[in-house]
């Protein structure tokens, strides 16, 4: 039996009309949707998203992510602090495939103020779609999770 796959989708004020459009889109695709928050027009600080959805992955919650703010940086860097965490920010198709197919990207992030709907939506789906390749990007993947150099 195929079990649903869970993607937990967050975004601060910056970021919530695309959220629900690509919430839609994300349930149409047959993903549950672990909506985190925000949800109201009221100005919120992105890091506490990005650290919400963190948490949801770390713990199983959700085995994917999608995070938005304004333009995608603050919450991308905010996410990417966490060693679990490998979040791309991505501004077109070519990035949303190669996030997955050599980096292994976990966490798709976009900006609400900087990438059209249209562009997010076919983002999303190659995201969803596409695999990890394996090979000699496993070997360079292995080593984001390290302390860094010295
Ligand atoms: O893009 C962002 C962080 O990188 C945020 O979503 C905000 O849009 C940005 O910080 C601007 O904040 P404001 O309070 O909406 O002016």
């Amino acid at each position: 039996m195929m079990s649903t796959k869970i993607m937990a989708i967050a975004c601060d004020h910056g970021g919530i009309e695309l959220k629900e459009l690509l919430a839609k889109d994300l349930a149409a695709s047959g993903w549950s949707v672990l909506d985190l928050g925000t949800n109201g027009p009221e100005s919120v600080d992105y890091p506490d998203f990005a650290v919400t959805l963190a948490d949801a992955l770390k713990s199983g919650k959700a085995e994917r992510g999608v995070l938005l703010c304004g333009t995608g940086i603050g919450i991308s860097i905010a996410a990417n602090r966490f060693p679990h965490v490998r979040a791309a920010l991505v501004h077109d198709a070519f990035g949303a495939r190669m996030c997955r197919q050599h980096n292994d990207a976990n966490v798709l992030v976009m900006g609400g103020r900087t990438t059209g709907p249209e562009v997010a939506r076919d983002c999303l789906k190659i995201f969803i779609e596409t695999e990890f390749e394996g090979g000699r990007h496993a070997r360079r993947v292995s080593k984001l999770s390290g302390n860094g150099p010295a």
